[in-house]
């Protein structure tokens, strides 16, 4: 049986929700003009946040998801509570594909990944959800 992601507060929420607002302002999104934050929450109660870069070659650009994952496991954290991305549109956008299995290598099925609307609202699944019947670490040869 996978582990099961330990539950979030709702003080925790609060704080994930804001951050992963707030961290739109850092979005570098000058061709899509599509801003996108995030944040996480480590398991250690650490808050991490990324948004999205984009680049001139346009496929190079990156999503708010993976610099948010890619800073918190360089920082060194390996286990995680839950993911807020936010952005301006409704209904709340979800993660791209290439988001959900890069995701996925952190976070256990039950991941809960919040996903906030230009108005505060938001939608919540799970990473099996997201991404189910999917493809992870275990599946590799030993
Ligand atoms: O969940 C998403 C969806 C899109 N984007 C970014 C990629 C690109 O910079 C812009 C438009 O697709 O939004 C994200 O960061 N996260
Ligand atoms: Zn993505």
């Amino acid at each position: 049986m996978p582990p099961i992601t330990s539950p979030v507060t709702a003080q925790e929420l609060e704080i994930l929700s804001v951050k992963a607002i707030e961290a739109k302002s850092q979005a570098y999104c000058p061709y899509s003009k599509f801003r996108v934050g995030a944040c996480i929450l480590t398991e250690s109660g650490e808050f991490v946040v990324g948004a999205n870069v984009e680049n001139a070659a346009y496929p190079v650009g990156t999503c708010a998801e993976r610099v948010a994952f890619g800073t918190a496991v360089v920082a060194g954290h390996k286990k995680f509570k839950a993911l807020a991305v936010a952005t301006d549109i409704k209904p709340a956008a979800s993660p791209c594909g290439m988001c959900r299995q890069f995701i996925r290598e952190f976070t256990s099925p039950s991941f809960p990944v919040y996903m906030y609307d230009g108005e505060g609202g938001y939608k919540v699944m799970t990473m099996d959800e997201l991404l189910p019947d999917s493809f992870g670490p275990d599946h590799l040869p030993k």
